[in-house]
Protein backbone atom coordinates (compact mmCIF):
# COMPACT_ATOMS: atom_id res chain seq x y z
CA UNK A 1 0.00 0.00 0.00
CA UNK A 2 2.81 2.72 1.00
CA UNK A 3 4.61 1.84 -2.34
CA UNK A 4 0.86 2.84 -4.22
CA UNK A 5 0.97 5.80 -2.35
CA UNK A 6 4.59 6.79 -3.26
CA UNK A 7 3.89 6.73 -6.96
CA UNK A 8 0.71 8.65 -5.96
CA UNK A 9 2.27 11.26 -4.37
CA UNK A 10 5.09 11.51 -7.52
CA UNK A 11 2.70 11.66 -10.18
CA UNK A 12 2.62 15.11 -11.69
CA UNK A 13 0.57 17.80 -10.53
CA UNK A 14 -1.98 17.92 -13.41
CA UNK A 15 -3.27 14.58 -12.25
CA UNK A 16 -3.56 15.65 -8.72
CA UNK A 17 -5.34 18.46 -8.81
CA UNK A 18 -8.74 17.48 -10.02
CA UNK A 19 -8.52 16.05 -6.26
CA UNK A 20 -6.82 19.55 -4.23
CA UNK A 21 -9.39 21.71 -2.73
CA UNK A 22 -12.57 20.46 -2.41
CA UNK A 23 -14.57 19.88 0.23
CA UNK A 24 -13.40 17.57 3.48
CA UNK A 25 -16.44 15.67 3.00
CA UNK A 26 -15.52 14.45 -0.88
CA UNK A 27 -14.19 11.26 -1.04
CA UNK A 28 -10.94 12.10 -2.63
CA UNK A 29 -8.53 14.74 -1.12
CA UNK A 30 -4.80 15.48 -1.76
CA UNK A 31 -3.46 18.46 0.05
CA UNK A 32 -0.95 20.02 2.40
CA UNK A 33 -0.61 20.46 6.15
CA UNK A 34 -4.01 18.68 7.84
CA UNK A 35 -6.48 21.45 6.46
CA UNK A 36 -4.76 23.88 3.45
CA UNK A 37 -6.92 26.33 4.24
CA UNK A 38 -5.98 26.84 8.21
CA UNK A 39 -2.90 25.61 9.32
CA UNK A 40 -0.29 25.39 6.07
CA UNK A 41 2.11 26.32 8.34
CA UNK A 42 1.78 23.79 11.14
CA UNK A 43 2.07 20.59 9.40
CA UNK A 44 4.89 19.56 6.99
CA UNK A 45 3.36 16.94 5.23
CA UNK A 46 1.31 15.89 1.98
CA UNK A 47 -1.84 13.34 2.56
CA UNK A 48 -3.88 12.18 -0.14
CA UNK A 49 -7.42 11.01 1.91
CA UNK A 50 -9.59 8.79 0.61
CA UNK A 51 -13.02 7.09 1.93
CA UNK A 52 -13.29 3.40 1.41
CA UNK A 53 -16.52 2.49 3.10
CA UNK A 54 -19.57 2.12 2.86
CA UNK A 55 -18.97 3.42 -0.73
CA UNK A 56 -15.37 1.97 -1.72
CA UNK A 57 -13.77 4.85 -4.02
CA UNK A 58 -10.57 5.18 -5.41
CA UNK A 59 -8.16 7.17 -7.61
CA UNK A 60 -7.77 5.68 -11.17
CA UNK A 61 -4.05 6.44 -11.45
CA UNK A 62 -1.57 4.72 -10.36
CA UNK A 63 -3.58 2.23 -12.52
CA UNK A 64 -3.06 -0.78 -9.62
CA UNK A 65 -4.14 1.32 -6.81
CA UNK A 66 -7.75 0.37 -6.76
CA UNK A 67 -7.16 -3.19 -6.26
CA UNK A 68 -3.97 -2.94 -3.79
CA UNK A 69 -6.18 -0.16 -1.96
CA UNK A 70 -9.43 -2.11 -1.82
CA UNK A 71 -7.83 -5.36 -1.00
CA UNK A 72 -5.71 -3.33 2.09
CA UNK A 73 -9.05 -1.86 3.18
CA UNK A 74 -10.78 -4.72 3.48
CA UNK A 75 -8.22 -6.57 5.50
CA UNK A 76 -7.61 -3.36 7.97
CA UNK A 77 -11.71 -3.35 8.28
CA UNK A 78 -11.92 -6.67 9.31
CA UNK A 79 -8.65 -6.03 11.76
CA UNK A 80 -10.63 -3.21 13.36
CA UNK A 81 -14.29 -4.55 13.56
CA UNK A 82 -12.44 -7.58 14.89
CA UNK A 83 -10.20 -5.63 17.89
CA UNK A 84 -13.38 -3.25 18.65
CA UNK A 85 -15.85 -6.84 18.80
CA UNK A 86 -13.23 -7.37 21.93
CA UNK A 87 -13.62 -4.10 23.82
CA UNK A 88 -17.24 -4.13 23.56
CA UNK A 89 -16.86 -7.46 24.79
CA UNK A 90 -14.06 -6.30 27.46
CA UNK A 91 -16.43 -3.40 28.75
CA UNK A 92 -19.38 -6.46 29.15
CA UNK A 93 -21.61 -4.62 26.37
CA UNK A 94 -23.73 -6.73 23.65
CA UNK A 95 -21.84 -6.74 20.72
CA UNK A 96 -25.28 -6.55 18.57
CA UNK A 97 -26.55 -3.79 21.34
CA UNK A 98 -23.19 -1.32 20.33
CA UNK A 99 -23.13 -2.55 16.30
CA UNK A 100 -26.81 -1.29 16.17
CA UNK A 101 -25.95 2.29 17.85
CA UNK A 102 -23.21 2.56 15.86
CA UNK A 103 -24.26 1.13 12.54
CA UNK A 104 -21.84 -0.53 12.35
CA UNK A 105 -22.91 -2.56 9.10
CA UNK A 106 -21.92 0.85 7.22
CA UNK A 107 -19.10 2.18 9.08
CA UNK A 108 -17.24 4.81 7.79
CA UNK A 109 -13.93 3.88 6.69
CA UNK A 110 -10.84 5.87 4.77
CA UNK A 111 -7.98 5.45 3.62
CA UNK A 112 -4.72 7.84 4.10
CA UNK A 113 -1.60 8.19 2.79
CA UNK A 114 0.50 10.46 4.29
CA UNK A 115 4.01 11.55 3.04
CA UNK A 116 6.86 13.87 5.64
CA UNK A 117 9.45 14.96 3.01
CA UNK A 118 12.52 15.70 4.72
CA UNK A 119 12.54 19.28 6.16
CA UNK A 120 14.65 21.19 8.26
CA UNK A 121 13.03 25.32 9.87
CA UNK A 122 13.31 26.31 12.72
CA UNK A 123 9.54 27.59 12.75
CA UNK A 124 8.40 24.58 11.60
CA UNK A 125 8.30 21.82 14.36
CA UNK A 126 5.42 19.21 12.90
CA UNK A 127 4.81 17.27 10.16
CA UNK A 128 1.51 16.66 11.90
CA UNK A 129 0.15 18.76 15.09
CA UNK A 130 -0.99 16.87 18.37
CA UNK A 131 -4.00 15.70 17.76
CA UNK A 132 -6.55 12.90 18.41
CA UNK A 133 -8.47 10.92 15.07
CA UNK A 134 -11.95 11.32 15.04
CA UNK A 135 -13.45 7.72 14.45
CA UNK A 136 -13.08 4.54 16.57
CA UNK A 137 -9.95 3.13 15.61
CA UNK A 138 -7.00 3.94 13.46
CA UNK A 139 -4.66 1.73 12.01
CA UNK A 140 -1.21 3.04 10.81
CA UNK A 141 1.13 0.96 8.89
CA UNK A 142 4.71 3.42 8.77
CA UNK A 143 7.70 3.28 6.42
CA UNK A 144 10.22 2.63 9.37
CA UNK A 145 11.25 6.41 9.74
CA UNK A 146 11.12 7.78 13.44
CA UNK A 147 8.57 10.84 14.24
CA UNK A 148 5.65 9.55 15.61
CA UNK A 149 5.14 10.34 19.02
CA UNK A 150 2.22 9.48 21.59
CA UNK A 151 1.23 11.57 24.85
CA UNK A 152 1.52 9.52 27.92
CA UNK A 153 0.69 10.26 31.26
CA UNK A 154 1.67 14.09 30.30
CA UNK A 155 4.80 13.23 28.02
CA UNK A 156 5.23 12.93 24.68
CA UNK A 157 7.14 9.22 23.87
CA UNK A 158 8.48 8.48 20.55
CA UNK A 159 6.47 5.45 19.48
CA UNK A 160 9.41 3.03 17.24
CA UNK A 161 7.77 1.54 13.95
CA UNK A 162 7.97 -1.82 14.60
CA UNK A 163 8.69 -4.10 11.08
CA UNK A 164 5.72 -5.69 9.95
CA UNK A 165 3.26 -4.34 12.55
CA UNK A 166 0.20 -2.66 12.21
CA UNK A 167 -0.21 0.16 15.04
CA UNK A 168 -3.12 0.72 16.78
CA UNK A 169 -4.47 3.96 18.15
CA UNK A 170 -8.05 4.40 19.55
CA UNK A 171 -10.05 7.58 18.73
CA UNK A 172 -12.34 9.88 19.14
CA UNK A 173 -15.49 8.16 18.66
CA UNK A 174 -14.32 5.49 21.15
CA UNK A 175 -13.79 7.72 23.74
CA UNK A 176 -17.31 8.94 23.28
CA UNK A 177 -19.14 5.56 22.87
CA UNK A 178 -17.33 4.17 26.08
CA UNK A 179 -18.37 7.42 28.30
CA UNK A 180 -14.20 8.08 28.50
CA UNK A 181 -13.62 4.64 29.73
CA UNK A 182 -11.24 4.19 26.87
CA UNK A 183 -9.46 7.66 25.76
CA UNK A 184 -8.79 8.37 22.51
CA UNK A 185 -4.47 9.33 22.20
CA UNK A 186 -3.13 12.01 21.55
CA UNK A 187 -0.35 12.05 18.71
CA UNK A 188 2.02 13.96 16.60
CA UNK A 189 4.63 12.94 13.83
CA UNK A 190 7.70 15.15 14.38
CA UNK A 191 10.14 16.48 11.25
CA UNK A 192 12.84 14.13 10.08
CA UNK A 193 15.50 16.31 8.66
CA UNK A 194 17.12 13.70 6.81
CA UNK A 195 14.48 11.38 5.43
CA UNK A 196 11.10 11.02 4.02
CA UNK A 197 8.21 9.71 6.39
CA UNK A 198 5.34 7.93 5.01
CA UNK A 199 2.23 6.19 6.72
CA UNK A 200 -1.09 4.85 5.68
CA UNK A 201 -3.65 5.21 8.52
CA UNK A 202 -7.10 4.04 8.11
CA UNK A 203 -9.99 5.37 10.49
CA UNK A 204 -12.70 2.96 10.85
CA UNK A 205 -15.43 5.40 12.80
CA UNK A 206 -19.32 4.59 13.03
CA UNK A 207 -21.95 5.20 10.17
CA UNK A 208 -21.62 8.32 8.99
CA UNK A 209 -25.39 8.82 9.70
CA UNK A 210 -25.16 7.45 13.34
CA UNK A 211 -25.93 10.01 16.82
CA UNK A 212 -22.90 8.85 18.70
CA UNK A 213 -23.14 9.12 22.57
CA UNK A 214 -21.63 7.71 25.59
CA UNK A 215 -23.83 3.99 25.35
CA UNK A 216 -26.64 3.90 28.07
CA UNK A 217 -24.87 0.57 29.69
CA UNK A 218 -21.91 2.85 31.11
CA UNK A 219 -23.47 5.46 31.89
CA UNK A 220 -24.85 5.66 35.62
CA UNK A 221 -24.82 7.62 39.21
CA UNK A 222 -21.50 7.30 39.64
CA UNK A 223 -20.02 7.79 35.85
CA UNK A 224 -22.60 10.44 34.45
CA UNK A 225 -22.24 10.39 30.37
CA UNK A 226 -19.27 12.97 29.97
CA UNK A 227 -20.42 13.44 25.92
CA UNK A 228 -23.13 15.23 24.38
CA UNK A 229 -24.90 13.19 21.28
CA UNK A 230 -23.59 14.25 17.58
CA UNK A 231 -23.81 12.71 14.34
CA UNK A 232 -20.66 11.23 12.98
CA UNK A 233 -20.87 13.43 9.69
CA UNK A 234 -21.18 16.89 11.86
CA UNK A 235 -18.06 16.17 13.85
CA UNK A 236 -15.92 14.50 11.10
CA UNK A 237 -16.77 17.74 8.80
CA UNK A 238 -15.90 20.29 11.92
CA UNK A 239 -12.77 17.85 13.06
CA UNK A 240 -11.42 18.07 9.67
CA UNK A 241 -12.62 21.78 8.68
CA UNK A 242 -10.70 23.14 11.66
CA UNK A 243 -7.27 23.16 12.88
CA UNK A 244 -6.66 20.34 15.05
CA UNK A 245 -5.75 21.40 18.08
CA UNK A 246 -4.62 17.95 20.15
CA UNK A 247 -8.73 16.97 21.02
CA UNK A 248 -9.94 20.60 19.93
CA UNK A 249 -13.32 19.02 18.46
CA UNK A 250 -13.47 16.65 21.54
CA UNK A 251 -13.67 19.20 24.28
CA UNK A 252 -16.21 20.85 21.96
CA UNK A 253 -19.05 18.04 23.09
CA UNK A 254 -17.69 17.35 26.77
CA UNK A 255 -20.27 18.01 29.02
CA UNK A 256 -19.14 20.21 31.64
CA UNK A 257 -22.06 19.32 34.35
CA UNK A 258 -23.08 16.80 36.77
CA UNK A 259 -19.57 14.92 37.50
CA UNK A 260 -20.22 13.55 40.79
CA UNK A 261 -17.71 10.87 40.83
CA UNK A 262 -15.99 9.80 44.35
CA UNK A 263 -14.16 9.81 45.96
CA UNK A 264 -13.57 13.33 44.48
CA UNK A 265 -17.20 14.46 44.31
CA UNK A 266 -16.74 16.94 46.96
CA UNK A 267 -13.77 18.66 44.34
CA UNK A 268 -15.64 18.04 41.44
CA UNK A 269 -19.07 19.67 42.89
CA UNK A 270 -17.01 22.86 43.02
CA UNK A 271 -15.99 22.99 39.23
CA UNK A 272 -19.70 21.72 37.55
CA UNK A 273 -19.64 24.77 35.41
CA UNK A 274 -17.98 25.45 32.25
CA UNK A 275 -15.01 24.89 31.23
CA UNK A 276 -14.64 22.44 33.26
CA UNK A 277 -13.30 19.52 30.69
CA UNK A 278 -13.21 15.63 31.50
CA UNK A 279 -11.49 13.15 30.07
CA UNK A 280 -7.86 14.83 28.74
CA UNK A 281 -6.13 11.08 27.11
CA UNK A 282 -3.28 10.85 29.52
CA UNK A 283 -3.53 6.77 28.43
CA UNK A 284 -4.08 4.78 25.52
CA UNK A 285 -7.16 2.52 27.16
CA UNK A 286 -5.28 -0.48 25.65
CA UNK A 287 -2.68 -0.11 27.46
CA UNK A 288 -4.99 -1.48 29.86
CA UNK A 289 -3.93 -4.48 28.72
CA UNK A 290 -0.37 -3.78 29.82
CA UNK A 291 -1.49 -1.65 33.09
CA UNK A 292 -4.72 -2.25 35.07
CA UNK A 293 -5.36 1.15 35.75
CA UNK A 294 -7.08 3.71 33.39
CA UNK A 295 -6.58 7.17 34.73
CA UNK A 296 -9.00 10.02 34.35
CA UNK A 297 -7.63 13.41 34.70
CA UNK A 298 -9.90 16.12 35.01
CA UNK A 299 -8.99 19.72 34.25
CA UNK A 300 -10.33 22.86 34.92
CA UNK A 301 -7.86 25.47 34.44
CA UNK A 302 -4.68 24.60 36.25
CA UNK A 303 -6.41 22.68 38.17
CA UNK A 304 -5.54 19.17 37.47
CA UNK A 305 -7.72 15.64 39.49
CA UNK A 306 -6.58 12.08 39.03
CA UNK A 307 -9.36 9.57 39.93
CA UNK A 308 -7.73 6.37 39.87
CA UNK A 309 -8.56 2.70 40.66
CA UNK A 310 -11.28 2.20 38.26
CA UNK A 311 -11.09 -1.01 36.72
CA UNK A 312 -9.67 -1.11 33.19
CA UNK A 313 -11.52 -3.23 31.34
CA UNK A 314 -9.75 -6.20 30.03
CA UNK A 315 -9.06 -6.98 26.07
CA UNK A 316 -9.82 -10.09 24.57
CA UNK A 317 -6.21 -11.46 23.86
CA UNK A 318 -7.10 -13.90 21.30
CA UNK A 319 -9.07 -11.31 19.42
CA UNK A 320 -5.60 -9.66 18.73
CA UNK A 321 -3.21 -12.40 18.42
CA UNK A 322 -5.28 -14.19 15.41
CA UNK A 323 -5.93 -11.28 13.28
CA UNK A 324 -3.27 -10.43 11.36
CA UNK A 325 -2.98 -8.50 7.93
CA UNK A 326 -2.30 -11.04 5.06
CA UNK A 327 -1.85 -8.80 1.38
CA UNK A 328 -3.37 -10.83 -0.78
CA UNK A 329 -1.72 -9.76 -3.84
CA UNK A 330 1.96 -9.92 -4.69
CA UNK A 331 1.77 -6.43 -5.85
CA UNK A 332 1.82 -5.32 -2.11
CA UNK A 333 3.41 -3.33 -0.11
CA UNK A 334 5.69 -5.47 0.94
CA UNK A 335 6.79 -6.37 -2.35
CA UNK A 336 10.23 -5.12 -2.57
CA UNK A 337 11.10 -2.10 -5.02
CA UNK A 338 14.34 0.08 -4.89
CA UNK A 339 14.13 2.92 -4.32
CA UNK A 340 10.63 3.81 -3.80
CA UNK A 341 10.85 7.24 -4.77
CA UNK A 342 13.05 9.07 -6.57
CA UNK A 343 14.14 12.44 -8.16
CA UNK A 344 10.85 12.75 -8.67
CA UNK A 345 9.44 16.88 -8.01
CA UNK A 346 6.11 17.38 -6.22
CA UNK A 347 4.31 20.35 -6.51
CA UNK A 348 1.65 19.77 -3.68
CA UNK A 349 3.77 21.86 -0.98
CA UNK A 350 1.64 24.78 -0.47
CA UNK A 351 2.19 28.14 1.60
CA UNK A 352 0.03 30.87 2.08
CA UNK A 353 -2.36 29.70 -0.70
CA UNK A 354 0.23 29.72 -3.24
CA UNK A 355 1.65 26.03 -4.42
CA UNK A 356 5.31 25.84 -4.78
CA UNK A 357 7.21 23.22 -5.62
CA UNK A 358 9.47 21.06 -3.02
CA UNK A 359 12.03 19.06 -4.56
CA UNK A 360 11.93 15.14 -2.87
CA UNK A 361 15.11 13.90 -4.22
CA UNK A 362 16.12 11.95 -1.99
CA UNK A 363 14.86 8.50 -2.18
CA UNK A 364 12.04 7.20 0.61
CA UNK A 365 14.12 5.21 3.03
CA UNK A 366 12.60 1.73 2.40
CA UNK A 367 9.93 -0.03 4.78
CA UNK A 368 11.33 -2.58 6.16
CA UNK A 369 8.62 -5.08 5.16
CA UNK A 370 10.20 -4.54 1.78
CA UNK A 371 13.59 -6.18 2.71
CA UNK A 372 12.12 -9.50 3.22
CA UNK A 373 10.37 -10.50 0.30
CA UNK A 374 7.05 -12.52 0.75
CA UNK A 375 6.57 -11.80 4.46
CA UNK A 376 3.02 -10.89 5.83
CA UNK A 377 2.69 -8.46 8.55
CA UNK A 378 1.89 -10.53 11.50
CA UNK A 379 1.62 -8.51 14.54
CA UNK A 380 -0.60 -5.48 15.68
CA UNK A 381 1.50 -3.06 17.92
CA UNK A 382 -1.29 -1.29 20.08
CA UNK A 383 -0.94 2.80 20.14
CA UNK A 384 0.40 2.90 23.88
CA UNK A 385 4.00 2.05 24.75
CA UNK A 386 5.19 -0.22 27.60
CA UNK A 387 6.92 1.01 30.47
O1 LIG B 1 2.13 9.49 10.10
C1 LIG B 1 1.80 9.06 11.20
O2 LIG B 1 2.46 8.23 11.81
C2 LIG B 1 0.55 9.56 11.86
C3 LIG B 1 -0.55 9.83 10.91
C4 LIG B 1 -1.77 10.30 11.61
O3 LIG B 1 -1.76 10.59 12.76
C5 LIG B 1 -3.04 10.40 10.89
O4 LIG B 1 -3.09 10.17 9.65
O5 LIG B 1 -4.06 10.72 11.54
FE1 LIG C 1 -3.73 10.77 13.54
Amino acid sequence: MLEAFTVLFGMSYDEKVLYMGGHVLDPIRIGTGFNSKTDLDMCWKHYVKIFVHPEFHSVTKPLNFRDISKDYSECTRAIGLELLKAIWEGLGMEESHINEALKLSSCFQNLTGNLYPPYQNPDIKFGFVPHSDHGLLTLLYQNGVDGLQIKHQDRWVSVKPLPNSIMVNTCDHLEIVTNGKYKAVLHRVLLNTEVARMSVATTIGPSLDAIVEPIPDLVNEDFPAVFRGMKYRDYLEQQQSNSLVEKGALNLISCTKSLSFSPFSQDLNKIRSPPCVISVATISPLLCVASPRLAITVRRAQLCLSVLNHRAPPIRRAAISTTSYKPSKPSDLIRPRSPLYKGSASHLVSAKGRLRRCSASQPLVRPPAARSRGRTATSISISSISK
